[in-house]
C-alpha cells in the first residue's frame, strides 16, 4: 500500500508553517488504527452484549453481487440531505453538522435530517453563517435558530460550546478554514481522524474500559466518511487509506445488527433498554455496545470478502459503505424495530 506522501521538511503548504507530526505518525505507522486495536479486546470479553457467528453468515448469504455494487456506488453516500457544492464550503459544512451529530433521541420528533437541512438551509441563505469567526460567538440560541427547532434541542449549551471550539480551532491552526485542515492530513484519512480529535476535544470520543482507553472516534471518523462521500472520493475525498475507517459507532446501527441477528443482549440489559433506562456513557455497558458494533461490522465485512472471493465485478465495501447501508436501513425501519440505547452524550 502507497503510504502518504511525506511533508518535504519545512513544506509551507497552506495554513500552516511546519510539517505535522500526526501525518509522519501516521504515513509512517498506517496500521496504527487505534479504533480497530482497541476496539477488538472488549469484543473478546465482553459480557453485555455478543456478535454471533451464525448472524454473520446469515447476514452475508443474503447480500447478492447486485446488492454489493450497489453498497459501493457513489449515490451509497446520501448527498440530498446535504450541502454539496464540491468546493471548500462543503468541507466546512461537514465539520459543523459532524459536531453537532449527536444525541437526537431526548427529542422525539428529532432526527439527523433536521439538523444536515437546518445547516444547508442556513449556509444557502447567509454563505458566511459557518465562516470560522462566526462559530467562535455561537450560542445556544444560535444552535436552535441553525436547526430550525421551535424549542430548545438537546444539550443545546453543549452543541454551541462545541462549535465555539471548532471555530477556534480552525482559527488558530488553519486560518479559519476547514479545508486547509483536510489538505494537511496528505490524502490520509487516518491522519485526518486523528488531526480532528487532536484538535478539537468534542471529537475525543473513548472511554475507559476495565482499566484500557478504548477509542470509537465515531464523529471524527464520520466526519472523514463524509468528506469521501460528499466529493465521491475525489479532490479533497480522496483518502488511500479510507478503507481503514470503521463503522461509526452510534445508536441506529447497534439496533439494525440486533435484528439481524449478528449482536445479542444479555436479558439485563435488553430489559434496561426495553424499559427506555439510560445507560451512563463509559458504562461497561456502553462501551461494550459501540466496541462490539464496530467489530461485527469487521467480521461483516470479512465475511463478504470471503464470500466473493475471486467473483468477477465484485468489488470489497468500506466499513463505512457497510455503515451507509446498515444506517439507512435503520432510519427507514425504526418505528419498526426496537427501541435503541439511549446515552446522553456529546460522542454520537
Ligand atoms: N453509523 C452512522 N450513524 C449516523 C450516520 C448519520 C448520518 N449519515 C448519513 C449522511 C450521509 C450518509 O449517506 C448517511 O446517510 C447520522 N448518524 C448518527 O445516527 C444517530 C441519529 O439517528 P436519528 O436519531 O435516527 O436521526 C446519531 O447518533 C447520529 O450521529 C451514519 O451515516 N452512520
Amino acid at each position: 500500500m502507497q503510504a502518504a506522501p511525506r511533508p518535504l521538511a519545512g513544506d509551507k503548504s497552506p495554513g500552516h508553517s511546519a510539517p505535522l507530526p500526526w501525518t509522519l505518525m501516521n504515513s509512517l505507522e498506517p496500521a496504527l488504527n487505534i479504533v480497530k486495536t482497541s476496539t477488538k479486546p472488549v469484543a473478546e470479553t465482553a459480557q453485555h452484549v455478543f456478535i454471533e457467528k451464525e448472524g454473520i453468515t446469515a447476514a452475508v448469504e443474503k447480500i447478492t453481487l447486485e446488492k454489493l455494487n450497489e453498497l459501493v456506488s457513489p449515490k451509497a453516500y446520501n448527498t440530498e440531505i446535504h450541502y454539496v457544492d464540491d468546493g471548500p464550503l462543503t468541507v466546512q459544512y461537514l465539520l459543523v453538522v459532524d459536531a453537532l451529530n449527536f444525541c437526537f433521541w431526548p427529542e422525539e420528533e428529532l432526527e439527523y435530517e433536521q439538523l444536515s437541512l437546518g445547516v444547508k438551509a442556513a449556509l444557502e441563505e447567509d454563505p458566511t453563517a459557518l465562516d470560522a469567526e462566526n462559530l467562535m460567538w455561537m450560542d445556544g440560541e444560535g444552535v436552535r435558530r441553525l436547526l430550525r427547532w421551535p424549542r430548545d434541542v438537546p444539550l443545546q449549551e453543549e452543541r454551541a460550546r462545541l462549535l465555539r471550539e471548532v471555530g477556534a480551532g480552525l482559527m488558530s491552526h488553519f486560518g479559519g478554514s476547514a479545508a486547509a485542515m483536510v489538505e494537511a492530513a496528505g490524502g490520509s484519512a487516518l491522519t485526518l481522524m486523528q488531526l480532528v480529535a487532536q484538535l478539537f476535544p468534542g471529537f475525543r470520543d473513548h472511554a475507559i474500559y476495565k482499566g484500557q482507553q478504548v477509542f470509537l472516534y465515531k464523529r471524527a471518523q464520520i466526519f472523514v466518511g463524509d468528506v469521501y462521500g460528499a466529493f465521491r472520493g475525489q479532490g479533497l475525498g480522496m483518502f488511500w487509506d479510507i478503507d481503514q475507517l470503521t463503522m461509526f459507532a452510534d445508536y441506529r446501527v447497534p439496533v439494525v445488527l440486533r435484528t439481524m441477528g449478528v449482536l445479542r443482549y444479555s436479558q439485563q440489559l435488553e430489559d434496561k433498554i426495553q424499559r427506555r433506562e439510560q445507560i451512563p456513557a463509559g458504562s461497561e455497558e456502553e462501551v461494550e455496545i459501540r466496541a462490539c458494533t464496530v467489530v461485527a461490522v469487521e467480521q461483516l465485512r470479512e465475511a463478504i470478502a470471503a464470500k466473493f472471493l475471486g467473483t468477477a465485478g465484485a468489488q470489497l465495501p468500506h466499513a463505512i459503505q457497510l455503515d451507509w447501508w446498515l444506517w439507512e436501513l435503520g432510519e427507514r425501519e425504526r418505528k419498526n424495530h426496537p427501541p435503541h440505547h439511549r446515552t446522553l452524550t456529546v460522542y454520537y
